[in-house]
């Protein structure tokens, strides 16, 4: 039984929309999710369905003037939306590391890697020089980083993708957030490499009890990693579930046209084909009704709800709209 003290991220009725040509549009629309510690809550949905959004509105990273945030985000008693530039300042890096798709984008590429650990080091604990010194070569270590005393004296573009990932990680906990954020951390990297990563974010939630938001459009990475898994269609959820229940049982047609797009699905391949289509841009997303509807248009009207709803089929398994239940896939 999961207890009120593990619930490390709360976000109630989040709307992130942006100004296009003066007007808001909501990228994220009401999104409400919890986090709770110990856990790998997956993201998933393809490009433009408001994954980054969600993560950037979580992490406070974007452009004030032309974003807009309403709703909550309860992260221990303290709401993230609309919290000043240094608060933030001192929650990011320090209560929530960052993980994302491209760590050659985030290492600066003319200081050595035991220097760039050691920075954040600096900024965000007591520890003296000796200790801090110390601590980078244990970080490196718990990464999986073989040799860590030579490759701490390396620049980024020494080391190989995989390497750099892992040094992103090290930077990322270095300070042990209770909220790891991990954008795409894999699609960069092969196959080989990617698996390992993966089990090294495991193995650190082993160790930390961290919470992990993993952000992808791989349901592969999803499978072997996740705990629990919300689904994003144009900005809203549309279904979350854990992640076996999500696999196995499957309801929202968007959900099982994504699992039905991944290879070697154990989905009844008979019943499913890919559907057809994209995620809409911000300035054509409908506001109401169904927005898969126009997807699946051999779907009765009547089968949608006029303003749909997520709907609990069993415990923590939830589906936006009616229409899964007429739902049938044909070309
Ligand atoms: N700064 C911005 N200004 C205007 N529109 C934006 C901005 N950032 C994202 N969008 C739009 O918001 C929608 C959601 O984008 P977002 O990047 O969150 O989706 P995503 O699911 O993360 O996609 P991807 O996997 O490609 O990163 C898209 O229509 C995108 O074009």
């Amino acid at each position: 039984m999961e207890k009120p003290s593990d619930l490390l991220l709360d976000i109630q009725h989040l709307h992130t929309g942006f100004r296009l040509k003066g007007k808001f549009y909501d990228a994220v629309d009401d999104v409400s999710l919890t986090l709770r510690k110990n856990e790998i809550l997956a993201i998933v949905g393809e490009s433009g369905s408001g994954k980054s959004t969600l993560a950037s509105s979580i992490i406070g990273l974007y452009d004030q003037k032309n974003t807009r945030v309403r709703g909550d985000i309860l992260f221990n008693e303290l709401n993230l939306v609309g919290l000043n530039e240094s608060l933030f300042n001192r929650i990011r890096g320090k209560e929530i590391g960052m993980i994302f798709q491209d760590p050659l984008a985030a290492l600066n590429p003319l200081m050595r890697i035991g220097a760039q650990i050691e920075e954040t080091l600096y900024y965000h604990t007591k520890l003296n020089e000796k200790e801090r010194k110390t601590r980078v070569l244990e970080l490196l270590d718990q990464v999986g980083i073989p040799d860590p005393v030579r490759i701490s004296r390396q620049y980024p573009h020494e080391l190989s993708g995989g390497m750099r990932q892992r040094v992103i990680i090290a930077i990322a906990i270095a300070d042990k957030p209770s909220i790891l954020l991990a954008d795409e951390p894999t699609t960069a990297l092969d196959v080989t490499i990617q698996a390992q990563i993966l089990d090294l974010l495991k193995d650190i939630q082993d160790e930390t009890s961290a919470g992990i938001i993993l952000i992808t459009h791989d349901l592969g990475v999803v499978s072997e990693t996740a705990d629990r898994v919300a689904v994003m269609y144009a900005g809203q959820i549309v279904e979350v579930a854990p992640v076996d229940e999500l696999f196995t049982n499957p309801l929202h047609p968007y959900t099982r046209s994504l699992l039905e797009s991944m290879p070697q699905t154990d989905v009844d391949d008979e019943e499913l084909h890919v559907i057809e289509g994209t995620v809409p841009s911000l300035d054509k997303m409908m506001t109401d009704g169904c927005r898969f509807a126009p997807r699946i248009p051999w779907i009765d009207a009547t089968s949608h709800e006029e303003e749909p709803i997520l709907h609990e089929v069993s415990p923590g398994h939830e589906v936006r709209c009616t229409c899964y239940r007429d739902f049938y896939f044909k070309n």
